[in-house]
This record gives C-alpha cells, structure tokens and sequence, in this order.
C-alpha cells in the first residue's frame, strides 16, 4: 500500500532532507509539498539537488486537501506550527518536527519558548518522538513530537545511565557542538560564512538552552525525581553534525555496559568498542547514532561521545522512523543508507 504523505515547510533545511529521505521510500508517495515565501515554485528551483525527482510544485497549506492525505510531515517554525496543526483534522496523522509538543507541561512551554500555547488539546494528546524509547506510544499515536536534535544526541547518551542509576545524578555535564544547519535556512547575520567559518562559540550559556526543558521533563520522569543537568551547547563551522561529550561521575565499564545493553538491538544505535570515540564524519547523511565511552584519568568518571546527524537522525530521519511505525510499515524503510564519507 502506498501511503500519501504531505509536508509543510518543505523549502525549509528539515523539509528538504524528509523529500530526499522519502524518495528513496517504497512505499510513500509525495501528494503535497508547502511553503510560505516560496510557494508557487518548484522544488528543483529551490532545492537544485532534488531536480531529478518528479515532486509537486510548493503550494500554500491552505491550498493542500488534508482527506487526501494519510500522513502530514510539519517542518515549520515554533509557534508557527501549533498554529497550523490546530486546524488540520484531528484524525490526520502527524508527525511535527518543532518543539511544539515536546513538554507536556504548557507552563514549562511558556517558560522555555516564551509564548502561551493556543493548542492544548493537541498538546495532550502528542508522544514524545524519541523513538527508541516511544515506540509502542509512537505506533497508537495520532501527533508525535519530534525531538530537538540536540536533545536526541544527549538522551542517546544519558537515559540509559540514569535508567539504571550508574552514575551520580547531580553531577552531569552535558557539552554539545552542532553544526550550522541546526538553525534551519532563514538568514541570520552571525551564520553568515564570513562570520561562522574558521570559529566557533558557544550559545544559550548558562543554562538557558530550550532543550533544557526536554531533559528536565524526560531525566525527571526517569528518575522519580528532580534531575537538572548543565548543559552548553556550541556552534561549529559545518554544515551538518553534533557531537556530545557528556563528563559523568560513575564506573567507565559500568556504563559502557549499560549503553551496550540498552542499544544491542537497536538498528540505528551503535556502540563503539570501549574506548574508541565517534566523529560526525562517520554518520554524516545517515540515520546512525555513534556513541563512545572512555574511562578518565580521574577514577570513576568516565567520558561518554555521541555523534549523529542533525538533519537525519537528529529530526527527519527520525520523523520518518516514527511516521514508519504510525504507518505499520518496517522502522527502518527508506533509513538504512550508509553514511556520506569522506
Ligand atoms: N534544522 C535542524 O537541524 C532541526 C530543526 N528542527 C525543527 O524543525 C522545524 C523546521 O526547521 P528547519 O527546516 O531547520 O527550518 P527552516 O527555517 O529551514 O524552514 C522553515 C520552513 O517553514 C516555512 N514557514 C515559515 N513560516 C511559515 C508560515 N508562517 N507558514 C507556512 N510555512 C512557513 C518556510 O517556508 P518559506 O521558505 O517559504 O518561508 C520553510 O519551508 C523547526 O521547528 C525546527 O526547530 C528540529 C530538529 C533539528
Ligand atoms: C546551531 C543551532 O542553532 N542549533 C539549534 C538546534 C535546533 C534544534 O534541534 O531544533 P529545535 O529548534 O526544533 O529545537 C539550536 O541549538 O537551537
């Protein structure tokens, strides 16, 4: 069966990656593509690397007939996007890429983003979109919240450890670089190529990174309790990428063997021998997380990396992982491409 899927924001950074990640999809097929400023045109005018697809022209979401649908990509703004979805039929399947429906509590929302949800009962109903973790939630569910790409890349790395109750809750750091494409196609001055290339910086210090109400809510729900990591994420002159290195207090080898035993039959989670450490190079256009763990110098403290692709698996690779289990198809069709190397 052929599912008809539409996206909205498709001239956007995460848009254009679900297109190039579902042409390759047997069985998806592309009904209706959207845009704001770029309706009208093709998508081979806006995107020339996706010229030798045979895809819609952009259209206005108010011009996509939604009973024609069976699964919608949004791939808009925050903010933006709860706006949108609230009008779509409410037994549409979605699967929203924007920090919308991530925290279940609005007040935390309105805390972290600093606008009032206009749609709360949707809120109520969306599942978190970490699909390693969601699953059995993902495949019931009618809206599923994408995760922050850097909130994936660090919950690939912490959930285990505190799961299990390996390492020190109060003592966790979270140090984060992503690339560039993290913050999406519109135009910014600090992300201008004479002032990004051959530098870097880090951003929202402090504790003031919004993903930082995505680890509140999933390390506290994990642990029973209050659980408040420091988090400081930088941005790097690449194109595509993160790389977390997390600094834990708790046994190297017990840890290494709680990330192995959590991921060994995860398709897209791989753990590195004890010792080696990942590389964004190595999962660049890919679905795959690589995650490494290191003993330091300092007994019981060990040093956990994680690499994974922003654009893939760090949000539409990982939209179309869940959309795949909404659907009833196979979790990983159209995902398992090697990654882009050199
Ligand atoms: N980039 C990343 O690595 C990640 C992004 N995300 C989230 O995914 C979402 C999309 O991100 P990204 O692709 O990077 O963003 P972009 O800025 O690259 O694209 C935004 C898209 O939304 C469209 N759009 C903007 N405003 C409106 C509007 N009012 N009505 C309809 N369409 C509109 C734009 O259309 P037009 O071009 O015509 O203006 C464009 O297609 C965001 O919420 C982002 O936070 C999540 C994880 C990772
Ligand atoms: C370099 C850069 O700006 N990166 C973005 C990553 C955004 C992301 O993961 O997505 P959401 O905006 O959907 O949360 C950031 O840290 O805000």
């Amino acid at each position: 069966m052929t599912h008809k899927i539409a996206i909205l924001g498709a001239s956007g950074y995460t848009g254009a990656e679900l297109v190039r990640l579902i042409a390759g999809h047997r069985n998806m097929e592309i009904t209706a593509l959207a845009a704001e400023r770029k309706a009208g045109q093709t998508m081979a005018a806006v995107f020339p690397h996706l010229r030798h697809l045979d895809l819609p022209r952009l259209c206005k979401i108010s011009e996509i007939d939604f009973d024609q649908i069976d699964l919608c990509f949004c791939a808009l703004p925050h903010k933006t996007s709860q706006e949108v979805i609230r009008e779509l039929p409410s037994d549409l399947k979605i699967v929203d890429l924007s920090a919308d429906f991530r925290l279940s509590d609005p007040a935390e929302y309105e805390k972290w983003y600093g606008n009032p949800h206009v749609a709360l009962a949707r809120q109520a109903e969306a599942v978190y979109g970490l699909t390693e973790f969601y699953r059995d939630e993902i495949r019931a569910a009618r809206l599923v919240a994408g995760t922050g790409c850097n909130a994936a890349t660090g919950q690939y790395v912490l959930r285990p450890l505190i799961s299990a109750g390996v390492i020190d809750l109060d003592d966790i750091i979270l140090d984060l670089k992503c690339a560039v494409s993290g913050a999406g196609r519109a135009l910014k001055e600090n992300l201008l190529h004479a002032e990004l290339s051959e530098g870097t910086n880090a951003y929202a210090v402090g504790g003031t990174h919004r993903h930082l109400g995505e680890f509140d809510q999933e390390f506290s729900k994990l642990a029973g309790r209050a659980v408040h990591i420091q988090f400081t994420p930088h941005l790097i002159p690449a194109n595509r990428g993160i790389l977390a290195t997390s600094y834990v207090k708790g046994d190297p080898q017990s840890v290494y063997e709680t990330l192995c035993a959590t991921y060994a039959d995860e398709p897209f989670i791989h753990m590195l021998p004890f010792g080696e450490t990942p590389s964004t190079h190595h999962v660049r256009g890919s679905n795959f997380c690589h995650i490494g763990v290191v003993g330091d110098r300092i007994e019981r403290r060990a040093i956990v990396i994680a690499a994974l692709d922003n654009l893939t698996k760090g949000s539409s690779g990982q939209a179309l992982q869940n959309a795949n289990l909404m659907l009833g198809e196979p979790e990983t069709t159209g995902l398992t491409m090697a990654p882009l190397f050199p």
